[in-house]
């Protein structure tokens, strides 16, 4: 590919894992076309700015790409680089997703104080966790535990352990990892146990509908099988309606010639649990997700929801 004339420029929030996520994107776009220029430009959203108040609260769709979209529609930036998981189901006219990068681990872990795993907490112990998908999990296996609502990026998270006093941080471990901290990680939660985010674990690429130049480039990004999962997951979590402030879980996975997709509907103190799986076809992930949606709505996931949807008050 002959490169463009004009550097090209990606878009980023710039917490220290953003970065990571975009430095890495960078790096695979150099090696890719070492002849052509890029820039990075940061910049800040509304879920970078208040920091205080808890997501489920806030509730807005969104919060953490809308001013990187209305850069990207205004011609400041070519491309945004996000966490899959934080990017909403439904995309504003005029954006799309360009790539679906590699996943890494998408599991939630345990980082605790005494070095144990969930099982090894002590009675009441004190939790940290701002999803509301995580919490209902957890209660399911450890119904006494204190899960306190905690927010801010990763450095933040881990200093706010220490400064309230808590015996342990459930994360994402892809972005424990990808910042560095492996090592303190004390429990890798199964799947079986707490179902991931849609889209954790795996980074991508939105870029202008109709952008066929930047298109092709990001699109050499495209990791099939990543895209595949992560599709299926979306189109479950857009067939339930659901946001960051919906306990909804889901994962996709690749066995052999098939797709085997899990979600998960959960009521918010994590009494009333809604899961199941389907097995669909991998040429057509959106039709596992959706089928799956489905079906658990008519197993009571339409109840949970209706009722989630009252009690967080959106
Ligand atoms: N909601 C914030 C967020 N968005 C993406 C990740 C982790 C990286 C990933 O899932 O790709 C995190 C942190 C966390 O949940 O621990």
């Amino acid at each position: 590919m002959s490169a463009l004339q004009r550097p090209v420029v990606i878009g980023t929030r710039d917490s220290a894992l953003a970065l990571w996520q975009t430095h890495w994107v960078l790096e695979r776009l150099k090696e890719l076309y070492p002849e052509q220029s890029f820039e990075v430009k940061h910049i800040k959203t509304k879920g970078d700015k208040i920091l205080d108040v808890a997501l489920a609260k806030i509730g807005d769709k969104g919060l953490f790409t809308k001013e990187l979209e209305v850069a990207m529609l205004n011609g400041e930036i070519d491309m945004a680089v996000h966490s899959m998981k934080d990017l909403p189901t439904v995309l504003p006219e005029g954006c799309t997703i360009g790539a679906i990068c590699v996943r890494e681990d998408c599991r939630d872990i345990l980082i605790s104080r005494d070095g144990g795993g969930l099982e090894d907490l002590p009675q009441v112990a004190k939790v940290g966790t701002a999803s509301l998908r995580r919490k209902a999990q957890l209660w399911k296996v450890r119904p006494d535990l204190q899960l306190v609502d905690i927010r801010g990026n990763l450095q933040t998270r881990m200093r706010k352990m220490e400064e309230q006093n808590l015996d342990g941080l459930i994360l994402a471990a892809a972005g424990v990892k990808r910042l560095g901290w492996a090592e303190k990680i004390t429990e890798y939660i199964p799947v079986d146990m707490c179902l991931p985010a849609v889209g954790q674990g795996s980074v991508g690429i939105e870029i202008r509908e109709g952008d066929e130049e930047i298109g092709r480039l990001v699109g050499a990004l495209n990791h099939a099988e990543s895209a595949v999962c992560v599709r299926a997951e979306r189109a479950l979590l857009r067939t339930l309606e659901g946001g960051c402030q919906v306990p909804i879980g889901s994962l996709g996975r690749l066995c052999g010639d098939k797709l085997i997709v899990d979600g998960v509907v959960a009521s918010l103190d994590g009494k009333n649990i809604c899961r199941d799986q389907v097995e669909g076809d991998p040429a057509d992930p959106e039709e596992a997700g959706v089928r799956l949606a489905e079906k658990l709505l008519q197993q009571g996931a339409r109840e949970i929801l209706i009722q989630v949807r009252q009690e967080t008050d959106l």
